[in-house]
């Protein structure tokens, strides 16, 4: 069966999107295989949480197209890996300059689909465009190693090679940074990629691979597949072709991913979800504990793997810390992210909504209180407002599940070895945070905490530079950093062996 194909319309996005738009041509509601614009067989809508108008549609595809999507990134492979690192390089650095010079314009889609403020959406387009930089100088660096040889008259070496098709599968929350996170490193390297964006956000996907094919990659390195998850996860992971898995989501997905990705052995990498531990220590200063406390927690209205959901405050400043922290939490200014000021959000959807109160509900019927948020407040069907659950316990739903909304749970701690264990007392392992001077204290977390990333009196920890990722169910891989090449590269050892030599 031969693809689809259409031009460049965008017959179907609504009013709602192009009016706010300085280049509508960003605006792509079909999938992009091999070079081409694609329709598949059905539509799915797109809403804009904040105010649940539909803003348009992108398409699903089915099996078959996924298939010919695959090939192409198959057939595309041997060419894209041997453009020397410098070529590579040069096109990525022109897709990063084009994100950079579109900024405005991604914000706004972001903005329009996932609901977060503009200012931070311009954040992560920064951030995204961040890793294509890095990643791009970091072409240049792909080393492998020479070995000591322990055979005579033999050279021992190992080439750095890529994989081959590396399949991308990326979440709601961070719709242009945790496509850039992993693209720019499996295509600096030379493989070439299949990015399945989420439903709710592919607009920030597909612009991204309009500028994209205005940077250069040739036809079939960057495709984008939209569609239903569980039926292109499981095309992708059953074909032989697809050599690398790079998974973002939720950590029920991930395990049914990396069960499927079995039949076929992929590499697999796996970003998953987070129940971060925040620990004051007794030597802080309670107000600005209370401050990065929610920062921590209130980014992206908690839908954030980094979020702080629980935090652990000395028995002795704990009531003092209640009350500053509902002080800093009255400051957040909840609304559309359009809006001046407004510094939180909604959530991605209503069923997002309805967990965060069954959280609570469920924290209040097992002994926790309510210090502040009150859900009358909350300006439409999709908003949560910012809440404050004292004396939470590990018996709650709020202590054991990644919560995933503005819901912030305190509880107190009367020694760092039980805090330890406490803190640790999860199945997740992303990252956590010390706040604190005892740098005696700081250093028995630093090697207590299970956690694959530890801040210390810093609300942001990530970055391009930094190996970004977990520990037990939080994942599997490093995204980022020299070590983010890893997810999409093996070894190649040899042993040139007969080798003369001299004197
Ligand atoms: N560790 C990290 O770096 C990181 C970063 C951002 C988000 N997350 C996690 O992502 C989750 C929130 O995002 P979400 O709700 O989009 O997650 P999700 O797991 O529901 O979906 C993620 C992606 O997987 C697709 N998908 C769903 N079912 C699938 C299946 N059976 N097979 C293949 N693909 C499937 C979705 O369409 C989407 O594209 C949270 O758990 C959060 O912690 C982790
Ligand atoms: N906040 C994370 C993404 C997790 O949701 C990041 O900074 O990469």
């Amino acid at each position: 069966m031969s693809l689809q194909l259409q031009s460049v319309v965008n017959s179907k996005v609504t009013d709602a999107i192009m009016p706010y738009l300085s280049d509508a041509r960003l605006v792509r509601e079909l999938a992009y295989i091999n070079g081409k614009w694609v329709h598949g067989s059905q539509d799915i809508t797109v809403f804009n949480p904040a105010t649940d108008d539909v803003i348009g549609h992108c398409t699903q595809l089915d099996p078959a197209q996924i298939e010919q999507a695959i090939a192409a990134a198959d057939a595309a492979f041997g060419p894209w890996r041997k453009l020397m690192a410098d070529e590579r390089a040069a096109i990525l650095m022109r897709w990063h300059d084009l994100i950079l010079e579109n900024k405005e314009d991604l914000a706004t889609l972001m903005v329009l689909e996932q609901g977060k403020s503009l200012n931070d959406a311009r954040g992560e387009i920064d951030y995204g465009a961040s890793f294509v930089r890095w990643f791009a100088e970091e072409a240049r660096r792909a080393y492998g190693d020479t070995i000591p040889s322990h055979i005579p008259n033999a050279q021992l070496a190992t080439l750095r090679e890529p994989i081959g098709v590396a399949a991308l599968i990326t979440p709601w929350n961070f719709p242009h940074a945790m496509i850039t996170r992993k693209a720019a490193a499996a295509l600096a390297i030379g493989c070439t990629v299949l990015i399945k964006p989420a439903s709710e956000t592919p607009f920030s996907a597909l612009a991204l691979a309009e500028l994209a094919e205005r940077a250069g990659f040739p036809a079939g390195v960057y495709n984008v597949v939209t569609g239903k998850g569980s039926e292109i996860g499981s095309v992708l992971c059953k074909s032989d072709k697809v050599r690398a898995l790079s998974f973002t989501g939720s950590t029920r997905v991930g395990k049914v991913l990396l069960e499927q990705a079995a039949s076929t052995v992929k590499k697999c990498s796996m970003e998953l979800g987070g129940n971060a531990p925040f620990i004051v220590l007794p030597d802080m200063d309670i107000t600005a504990a209370a401050k990065a406390a929610v920062a921590a927690k209130f980014q992206t209205a908690g839908q954030d793997c980094l979020a702080a959901n629980r935090i652990f405050v000395p028995y002795t400043q704990y009531e003092a810390f209640l009350q500053a922290f509902a002080e800093e939490m009255a400051q957040i200014k909840v609304g559309n992210g359009f809006d001046k000021d407004v510094t939180m959000g909604p959530l991605i959807f209503r069923q997002a909504v309805d967990k965060a109160q069954e959280l609570v509900d469920d924290a209040l019927a097992k002994g926790a209180r309510l210090i502040a948020g009150s859900q009358q407040q909350a300006p439409g069907t999709n908003f949560f407002m910012p809440t404050l659950l004292a004396d939470i316990t590990p018996q709650m739903k709020v202590f054991r599940e990644e919560n995933f909304c503005p819901v912030a749970g305190v509880l107190p701690y009367n020694d760092l070895p039980s805090l330890i264990a406490q803190a640790n007392d999860t199945e997740y392992g992303l990252a956590a945070y010390i706040y604190g001077h005892d740098i005696r204290a700081i250093w028995q977390l630093l090697h207590g905490l299970e956690f694959g990333m530890v801040s210390v009196n810093s609300v942001k920890m990530t970055g391009h530079g930094i190996p970004f990722g977990g520990v037990k169910q939080s994942g599997l891989g490093r995204e980022g950093s020299r070590h983010g090449f890893d997810e999409y590269s093996q070894l190649k050892y040899y042993c040139l062996g007969g080798l003369m030599r001299e004197g």
